[in-house]
């Protein structure tokens, strides 16, 4: 099957001012910085993408690339089969964008006139466009304000008449950065939902993912991106991911008459990565991290055990998203790389 969205070796570079040392030790040469760094991926038809990373990583400018917004400095890209550069208007036909922008809204029109607007300069029929508007308000759940000027929607209203208007041209490819951002957590996860059942579940869109959200991404992402410095530093599903990275498995254990130097016997057990210890009035509490269950876990065990400790509580963890996203992520960023070229 071909690949809805397919990249080799993308990248984008912004031309930066010269600072004023620049100028005058290098006056000819030219100041870029790295938004997208090589970045190669192949998302299937249906598949819902993740792209996770800190501010400034490269996601959106990742998408706006893909969406034809910005021209690519390096790399190829496809999306639906057609090439980004040379076939942007093929491409352009069959995606759609939503974002947390709202200055693109027209403030004066109600967000059902915005509808109508933008569905005629995706050349929908006039027709239909109504039809389209009305049945894109019900299921973002706007039908009460849909007559209200766009200028007194809230944040969260605004943000469901993007998604609404991103559904506009039937896409076959939807690209959604940060859609949940100003929603309170009643209303994201109702939007999580109508992600998966309506747009993945009935339209059977493929859909490219930015979000700061774990929760967001963890629910709904088949695959995830751990983006830095805008380049992929891992990917694939959330067990692959676990996997990959080798982060291991958290094991708490509860426990009464720890002997003292029994974190220190464990952390010489071979596949335990890591041992915290805590030590209260009452009772010691062990974080042990193993590479995998299975042996070790028997080991780490019987050592306790044997040791004399009483354990009373004992629990397995798999490592979160949110955990692997702090400890690939969250190494001291690298200031902004500044290419003299
Ligand atoms: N038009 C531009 N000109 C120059 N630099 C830009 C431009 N657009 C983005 N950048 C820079 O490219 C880098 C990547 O920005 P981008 O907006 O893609 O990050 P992001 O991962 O989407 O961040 P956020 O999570 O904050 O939205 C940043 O350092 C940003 O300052």
């Amino acid at each position: 099957m071909q690949p809805a969205i397919e990249t080799h070796g993308l990248t984008k570079r912004f031309r930066k001012l010269h600072r004023y040392r620049d100028l005058v030790l290098y006056p000819w040469r030219k100041a870029s910085h790295l938004a997208v760094d090589q970045v190669s991926l192949a998302i299937m038809p249906g598949e819902l993408f993740g792209l996770l990373g800190q501010n400034g990583a490269g996601k959106t400018t990742l998408i706006r690339m893909l969406c034809t917004a910005l021209l690519p400095s390096e790399g190829s890209a496809a999306v639906c089969g057609y090439d980004i550069v040379r076939q942007a208007r093929h491409v352009r036909e069959r995606i759609g964008l939503v974002n947390s922008e709202e200055r693109s809204f027209y403030w004066r029109l109600t967000g059902r006139q915005n509808l109508e607007f933008f569905a005629a300069l995706y050349h929908v029929p006039h027709a239909e466009a109504a039809a389209r508007a009305n049945a894109l308000i019900k299921q973002v759940g706007l039908e009460e304000a849909a007559d209200r000027p766009f200028r007194t929607y809230s944040s969260g209203m605004r943000q469901k008449l993007g998604i609404a208007r991103g559904l506009l041209n039937h896409p076959q490819v939807l690209f959604m950065d940060e859609p949940t951002r100003s929603l309170d957590p009643i209303s994201a996860q109702a939007m999580r939902r109508f992600i998966a059942d309506y747009i993945i579940g009935e339209l059977g869109c493929t859909v490219i993912l930015a979000t700061h959200s774990m929760v967001e991404a963890e629910e709904l992402c088949s695959r995830i991106a751990l983006v830095k410095s805008g380049r992929v530093v891992a990917q694939g599903s959330l067990a692959q991911l676990r996997q990959s990275l080798n982060y291991g498995v958290r094991c708490v254990i509860r426990l009464r008459h720890m002997p003292p130097d029994l974190p220190d016997t464990l952390r010489r057990l071979p596949d335990v990565l890591d041992v915290a210890a805590e030590r209260a009035e009452t009772e010691q509490r062990l974080a042990v991290t193993l590479r995998e269950e299975g042996p070790a876990l028997a080991a780490l065990l019987r050592e306790i055990v044997e040791s004399g400790a009483e354990v009373y509580h004992f629990e397995t963890h798999e490592i979160s998203l949110e955990e692997i996203y702090l400890r690939t992520l969250s190494v001291p960023a690298q200031s902004a790389e500044v290419a003299l070229c």
